[in-house]
């Protein structure tokens, strides 16, 4: 697409001068005096409008509109990015791999089907587009792949590693998930065979006791260690020298672990973390201890599984060091149904009153879940996932009211990685009358998570090229700053959303997808799309 083009006529871009050639590498600019494109940056002045409510002395509710005007700042170079995966010889491990082989090479192979070629369906940033605008000559709708939206890194461009405590290399361990087509298996099998995960750490108690024939490629210590934090930091910046990276980003995709205790003094704090894996305490997770290594490392760390891997002290970690971390749970098949399907049935004035989901799968992640501490981290992110969206709504629901919610997860070795989702949704309707919604969804588990875990480095990346101050304070001398160390903004590709301390959680899937979206078209001066089409409505 044709990039703006004349800036003569329009106003001034923020230092007076026509976009140098770089410019012209953006499928489109932003023609605003509060918007300055740089080689280097784009600036923007941003005015965030929200409405302060408040009482009146009745007690009546006052609506105040509120603006508060940011500067933002985009690092527009898009560095050399590696993403490294604790668990990479897992199922979503290899699956994303051979994913990412199959994009870079445009692959095509045969199936029963016919012919497939490589895509990247079901990522948000690489599969669905944002609104730009209204055409302003024609009045169509403008829409514009999400990914160019700002300058992201591409998956094609990652450098992939990671750690396993299985040492199978990742062509066997491809065959091993059972995912792939084996055409498509062998146009990526050579390569995925030199590729061998870093031994990891495993400390027995925190997964499945079913998983440990497959630890054969274990760093010594069976429970908490800071050697393992140092090795961890080694492995992370070895792996960035090898490939000459900028940055890396590092995720759990490893198996799902029990529900770590908080104990004051031990995991509480900072201090305390630290200090407990230094005395090689038995209660710090091997999640943990990886988190604490990326925050040293400042590598940017996503928990892909359900468990509180981001202890207090984890998250207070992050915050002194700056660090990036986000969580907890992909959110790939019956989960991101439900979130969106409870948000329109409440949303529609319908009272929800039970939910019951159930699922049966035969993967590897499924045998670790049939061990009861291990489901029960996967059961506390299933079933919060509705609690927001029941809450905002005091029609229908009374303070601390709502639906029934069971989750239930089977493992069935028939079925592999093809999950088979059912759930009923049961709701009051109008007049006493009822509404049954049954749903039969085969989630293909690792080809709906292995996108996800795409989103999430190119997200978590591109956050660490975005920074504000409140406009006004660069005579304070007060410098930009980047987002809060905890990545709420994730949230849409996450069942159970990590936020800063204090803060709401928001499980919605359209408001989650709305807050990404608004951020980064905050980032280039655009206000959030609201829908609204005065423009088709007011004339
Ligand atoms: N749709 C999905 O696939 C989906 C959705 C949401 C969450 N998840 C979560 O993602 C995780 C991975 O799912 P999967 O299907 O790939 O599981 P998987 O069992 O196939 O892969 C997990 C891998 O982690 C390895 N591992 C275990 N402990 C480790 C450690 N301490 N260090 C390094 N490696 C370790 C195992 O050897 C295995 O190869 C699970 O926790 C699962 O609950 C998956
Ligand atoms: O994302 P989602 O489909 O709701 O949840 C899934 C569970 O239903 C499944 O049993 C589990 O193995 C996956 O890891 C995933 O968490």
């Amino acid at each position: 697409m044709a990039p703006h083009a004349e800036y003569s006529d329009g106003p001034a871009n923020g230092n007076g001068h026509a976009p140098s050639a770089a410019l012209h590498n953006l499928q489109f600019t932003v023609n605003s005096p509060h918007v300055s494109y740089s080689e280097k940056e784009i600036n923007t002045t941003y005015t965030y409008r929200t409405t302060d409510v408040s009482n009146d002395a009745a007690g009546n509710l006052v609506a105040t509109p509120k603006q508060t005007v940011y500067d933002l700042k985009v690092d527009r170079k898009v560095p050399k990015t590696g993403m490294m995966l604790v668990g990479w010889g897992g199922n979503n491990g290899t699956t994303v791999t051979a994913g990412i082989m199959a994009n870079r090479n445009s692959l095509v192979w045969d199936t029963r089907e016919g012919k497939r070629a490589a895509n990247y369906y079901g990522s948000v940033v690489m599969g669905s587009t944002i609104k730009l605008g209204t055409h302003a000559k024609t009045g169509e709708e403008v829409n514009i792949p999400y990914h160019n939206m700002l300058p992201m890194v591409h998956p094609n461009d990652l450098a992939i590693g990671g750690w396993d405590i299985s040492g199978m290399n990742l062509a066997d361990a491809m065959d091993r998930a059972a995912v792939l087509e084996p055409s498509l298996k062998n146009l990526v099998r050579k390569q995925m065979a030199q590729m061998k995960p870093l031994p990891s750490i495993y400390y027995p108690d925190f997964i499945a006791a079913n998983q440990e024939g497959r630890a054969d490629n274990v760093i010594q210590g069976t429970n908490a260690s800071f050697d393992h934090v140092e090795q961890i930091r080694k492995d992370i910046r070895d792996f960035k020298a090898a490939n000459g990276l900028d940055k890396v980003i590092v995720q759990w995709t490893a198996n799902t672990e029990r529900y770590a205790d908080i104990i004051p003094g031990v995991n509480d704090t900072a201090d305390n973390l630290t200090k407990s894996i230094k005395e090689g305490h038995t209660e710090i997770a091997p999640s943990t201890v990886f988190a604490v290594a990326c925050i040293l490392e400042n590598a940017p760390f996503i928990n892909g599984s359900p468990q509180n891997t981001f202890v207090p002290g984890a998250i207070e970690l992050a915050e002194k060091h700056g660090a990036f971390i986000g969580g907890d749970d992909f959110k790939s098949g019956q989960t991101k149904m439900k979130s969106a399907l409870v948000d329109f049935l409440i949303n529609a004035g319908i009272k929800l009153t039970s939910i019951s989901s159930y699922n049966h799968l035969g993967n590897n992640d499924g045998m670790n879940l049939s061990s009861q501490k291990q489901f029960r981290s996967k059961e506390i992110s299933k079933s919060n996932v509705v609690d927001d969206m029941v809450a905002a709504n005091t029609v229908l629901y009374k303070k601390g009211e709502h639906p029934d919610h069971c989750v239930v997860i089977k493992y069935m070795p028939a079925v592999g990685d093809n999950k088979r989702a059912l759930d009923e949704y049961y709701a009051e309707i109008f007049l006493g009358g009822h509404q049954t919604i049954s749903l039969f969804n085969v989630c293909e588990d690792s080809l709906l998570a292995s996108p996800l875990i795409i989103d999430l480095v190119i997200v978590a990346e591109m956050m660490t090229r975005i920074q504000w101050r409140l406009h006004g304070e660069e005579g304070s001398g007060k410098d930009y700053a980047g987002f809060h160390s905890v990545l709420s903004v994730l949230s849409y590709m996450l069942k159970a959303p990590l936020t800063p301390p204090g803060t709401p959680v928001v499980n919605a899937l359209a408001k989650q997808r709305s807050a990404l979206t608004n951020i980064f078209r905050a980032c280039v001066g655009l206000q959030p799309e609201s829908d609204m089409t005065l423009e088709h409505k007011l004339f």
